[in-house]
């Protein structure tokens, strides 16, 4: 645990730190207030557009906020009100249309009313991205569970009627053979970032094929708004091959491709070419693998890992996540970090995040107790897996090879009162667990009736983490905020990975981002039985483990270094320099002064 004592004693002296930098970011703002142009001293932004294609261009437009002198130089004038407003006006004047809703809404929050808001901020991405993302990022709390989930959910389920103008890139089992060309119709030569989703488990809605380019979307709003990747350099990416939902298959309004999902070596050859035709264009692109279905999410990962600067967000942005909790909750119970190996942990679903979990806790646990083989078998014994069928034993038949590490032995199960299939319920009254963690998809699961039986646990302070989506079929975890979400993780592991130039997202990166997660609560806040940050210090949370990232990526010597800030140059920086670095790196929604060049 030597990183994670380290990110314990750092923690407070940053935190003085990040603070005093907050301010005079705040005071930055505060004296530049005119309008986002506080540019003075900034280089200005080349556009080789004018006139109306500036207005339309949701990357340049800055709306009634150019200045008069911007109006003339790229031959806007007249195309605006005359008014020239400030960029808080303008976020004003959104706000209050945004406002009304809620306002007007007489029977409190509904899902008509999520998707009204989620309607009118994704008019504002369509023609202002600098303010959209100002508006995101300054009440973030309020508006990620709009963008993201679970609202993001019911826009995939509603998607054909929602569509507007498209966003991000479609490649389907069509596009065969014309892909490596195809990149080159996306405008930007730079590109950072990649979401991509086959839609066939999003979120915990099933196969919504095409329609769920709207998880990537959602991811990459976060992106933006906590790691400050320029929106620029992001793509959301949907891969059509197909979708096995009979409703959808006979929709006549559905957008996607009306046939059966591609499988087998004809759905690798797809994701193949897909992953080498965007490696070419943008060889220093990261791609995150977002809600493919476990029985491919496990394959690629491994098909590409070792390869491709790649990464499956379910798998092990979850992992992490849930690792940094389950760390939390030994402290949460007063108990020392080295007692994690004893927690007993019943897992309720055995899906693609479920044995994520289960891997990643595993070995953390071996690596407690000495690291050996020795240490890794007997680690298996904490844990106890139930999925659709009931716990999972060895007298399973056709168990899945990746749940199989995981059976429990016959005899033993005898022994402890169970069965092959056993409930969840019956589980947790034998076990006694320390841990009830669900990744199931199903609604409810956590019932009366279980939560009762883990009264009866051996452990002072029982520790539940519901983290099935959407929530609102979840298990009775009240608001989102500090749902345990991979959020927490993705944006921090995808810029540490971009600003250390590693080649790939390695095992040891992303335990360092999970144990820097771990490490951010302080001791009291724990004690207090609160394990997850609230999401209003995203940002700050995501420069923690961008940071815990890259120095992992150095001691790993993975590190090949990002733009002017090559390997040998970033091998000598130390703690402080390196969050310095991440923060410097981070786009910032401010209106950047535009001159116009001719192509
Ligand atoms: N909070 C977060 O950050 C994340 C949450 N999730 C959520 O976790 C859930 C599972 O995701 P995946 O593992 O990728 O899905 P998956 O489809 O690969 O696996 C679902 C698993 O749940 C099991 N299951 C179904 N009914 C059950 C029941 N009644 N009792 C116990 N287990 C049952 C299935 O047998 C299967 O093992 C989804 O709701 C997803 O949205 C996934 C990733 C991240
Ligand atoms: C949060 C997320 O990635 C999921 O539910 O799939
Ligand atoms: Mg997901």
């Amino acid at each position: 645990m030597g990183n994670f004592s380290r990110q314990m004693r750092l923690s407070s002296a940053l935190l003085k730190r990040l603070q005093s930098q907050r301010r005079t970011v705040a005071a930055v703002n505060v004296s530049g207030s005119r309008s986002f142009t506080t540019t003075e001293g900034h280089r200005p932004t080349i556009v080789h557009k004018r006139s109306l294609d500036i207005l339309h261009d949701p990357w340049f437009n800055k709306g009634t906020a150019f200045s008069m002198t911007e109006r003339d130089r790229l031959d806007l004038r007249g195309l605006l009100p005359p008014n020239v407003m400030t960029s808080e006006q303008q976020i004003e004047r959104f706000m209050a249309d945004l406002k009304r809703l809620q306002l007007s809404a007489r029977d409190g929050p509904s899902d008509t009313n999520s998707l009204a808001k989620w309607r009118i901020l994704n008019r504002l991405h369509d023609r202002n991205e600098t303010m959209y993302y100002k508006v995101l990022i300054d009440n973030i709390e309020e508006y990620a569970p709009i963008v993201y989930t679970p609202t993001v959910g019911l826009v995939c389920q509603k998607y054909s009627g929602l569509f507007r103008r498209p966003r991000g890139m479609y490649f389907s089992a069509a596009d065969r053979g014309e892909m490596m060309s195809m990149v080159y119709n996306w405008p930007a030569d730079q590109v950072d970032m990649i979401v991509v989703t086959d839609g066939s488990r999003i979120l915990g809605l099933g196969d919504l094929g095409v329609q769920g380019i709207g998880i990537a979307i959602g991811k990459l709003d976060l992106y933006v708004a906590a790691a400050g990747i320029n929106p620029q350099r992001v793509l959301p990416v949907m891969i059509d091959v197909g979708t096995n939902n009979e409703k959808l298959l006979d929709d006549p309004l559905y957008l996607g491709l009306q046939e059966h999902r591609l499988d087998g070596e004809e759905y690798i050859a797809v994701i193949d070419e897909f992953m080498e035709a965007v490696f070419t264009r943008w060889p220093h692109v990261i791609v995150q693998f977002e809600d493919f279905q476990s029985k491919w999410a496990f394959k690629l990962l491994q098909r590409y890992r070792n390869n491709y600067r790649m990464f499956n967000d379910d798998v092990q942005g979850t992992a992490g996540v849930a690792l940094a909790g389950l760390l939390g909750a030994v402290r949460a119970q007063g108990r020392p970090m080295i007692d994690f190996p004893k927690m007993k942990i019943v897992v309720a679903g055995a899906g693609s995040a479920g044995i994520g979990v289960l891997n990643a806790a595993r070995k953390t646990m071996a690596r407690m107790l000495g690291d050996t083989e020795v240490a890794f078998e007997s680690a298996r014994s904490q844990f106890w897996v139930v999925d659709a069928n009931g716990l999972i034993t060895e007298a399973r038949e056709n168990i899945d090879p990746d749940a199989r590490p995981f059976a429990r032995k016959v005899k033993e199960t005898e022994r402890q009162g169970l069965t092959e299939g056993a409930k969840l319920v019956e589980v947790v009254q034998q076990v006694k667990p320390d841990v009830l963690l669900g990744l199931s998809a199903v609604g409810g699961l956590f019932s009366k009736e279980v939560l009762e039986a883990l009264k009866g646990s051996t452990s002072t302070r029982p520790a539940i983490f519901a983290m099935s989506n959407p929530t609102k079929n979840g298990n009775g975890h009240v608001g989102h905020s500090n749902q345990a979400n991979n959020m927490f993780l993705f944006p921090g592991i995808g810029l540490g990975t971009l600003l250390s130039g590693s080649k790939i997202v390695s095992d040891g990166m992303l335990q360092a981002a999970a144990e820097c997660l771990a490490a951010y609560m302080t001791e009291e806040e724990v004690l207090q039985g609160i394990i997850y940050p609230s999401i209003s210090r995203i940002r700050d949370i995501t420069k923690e483990v961008a940071a815990a990232v890259i120095t992992e990526a150095i001691e790993e010597d993975l590190a090949e270094g990002y733009r002017e800030m090559d390997a040998r140059e970033l091998y000598k920086l130390n703690q402080d320099e390196i969050r310095t670095y991440v923060m410097n790196n981070m786009w910032s929604p401010e209106y950047p002064t535009l001159v116009y060049q001719k192509d």
